[in-house]
């Protein structure tokens, strides 16, 4: 029987990939090479990708031997499903891999964009001193709008609780709400969050769901905070509310061009912005890398040579 040969296109941690290498002929590629991407597929048995690598319908057609697609984390906007599907192709992800790391995160940014700490860091490392330009707000008292209440936007109400806020949250699907949360509308919800902050996937039906006319219902107190992903902000919307004032602030871990060049919503000193680093942590790279693989090797078992047994 012919071993396996699974492409790793994004980074996973050593130990994750061993029990693969054990079993099949895992090739690392660099997912964001279109050409090596493509070079290497026709080959392929299963792709394991994070979101560095596009996985659309011209990839999935080269992959004429491709069982399965594993996303080691959450998010399957980078994977056309619906080809996959049409192909016979199974898509597999960690759902529940990276949701605390996610939700620390966006903690630390609410944080950061409430009290200034990037522009505070960025000017002081500039030799300035100037303490009472970044005077900031507390969090105790007021109101938090979470958007999206699945894994993460729990693991955030949570914690945003624990800094004694009032959650408001938004999501037509949720069937289960926490005792100490309160359900309303989109518009109802961003007009009286103090800090909203978005935790729902990128569909064509969320893409630009946060666009000129909902960062007008905001208050020009508030702060919008987006570790979901880009596109489901409209940038350019974005970026005149906070020029003009109507928005206090943004912090971004997520865009809808990664990485997003010279967007100019990184020269906005009320903008807080990280590249990607949600799921950056060694547990949740852990848990997703552990988990991607093990549900790789169970798709692939009917190619895998049972292991020798010992007597
Ligand atoms: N920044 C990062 O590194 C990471 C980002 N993510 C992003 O966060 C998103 C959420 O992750 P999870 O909470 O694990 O997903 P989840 O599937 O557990 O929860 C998503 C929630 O969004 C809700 N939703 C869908 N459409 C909505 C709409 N129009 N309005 C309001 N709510 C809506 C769903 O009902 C669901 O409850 C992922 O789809 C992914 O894009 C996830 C992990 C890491
Ligand atoms: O794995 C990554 O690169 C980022 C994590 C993420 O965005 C997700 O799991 O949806």
């Amino acid at each position: 029987m012919p071993t396996p040969i699974v492409i790793v296109s994004d980074a996973l941690p050593g130990d994750t990939v061993a029990p693969l290498k054990a079993a099949c002929d895992v090739r690392q590629i660099d997912g964001r090479d279109r050409q090596a991407l493509l070079a290497a597929l026709p080959e392929a048995d299963a792709l394991i990708v994070r979101s560095g690598t596009r996985v659309d319908a011209e990839v999935l057609e080269r992959a004429t031997r491709l069982r399965v697609v594993a996303r080691a984390g959450v998010g399957l906007d980078n994977v056309d499903t619906a080809t996959a599907r049409a192909l016979g192709v199974t898509v597999v992800n960690a759902p529940d891999a990276n949701s605390v790391s996610v939700a620390e995160l966006t903690v630390s940014l609410v944080v950061a964009s409430v009290r200034h700490l990037q522009e505070a860091g960025r000017s002081l490392r500039a030799g300035e001193w100037r303490r009472s330009d970044f005077a900031g707000t507390e969090l105790s008292g007021r109101t938090a709008g979470i958007v999206g209440f699945g894994r993460v936007g729990r693991q955030v109400a949570r914690r945003l609780a624990a800094f004694d806020m009032r959650i408001l949250v938004h999501d037509p699907y949720a069937d289960t709400l926490a005792d100490d949360v309160h359900a309303t509308g989109l518009d109802e919800l961003l007009a009286a969050a103090d800090v909203v902050t978005l935790h729902l996937p990128r569909t064509p039906t969320t893409t630009g769901l946060i666009g000129a006319r909902e960062l007008r219902l905001m208050k020009p107190t508030a702060h919008l905070v987006n570790t979901a992903r880009g596109g489901i902000v409209d940038e350019s919307a974005l970026y005149r509310a906070l020029c003009a004032g109507t928005l206090a602030g943004a912090a971004l871990d997520v865009f809808a061009t990664e990485p997003p060049g010279a967007s100019p919503l990184l020269d906005l000193p009320n903008v807080v912005a990280v590249p990607h680093l949600g799921a950056s942590t060694a547990e949740a790279q852990l848990r997703a890398g552990h988990e991607a693989v093990r549900k790789v090797l169970a798709e692939l078992a009917p190619l895998l040579a049972p292991a020798p047994t010992t007597v």
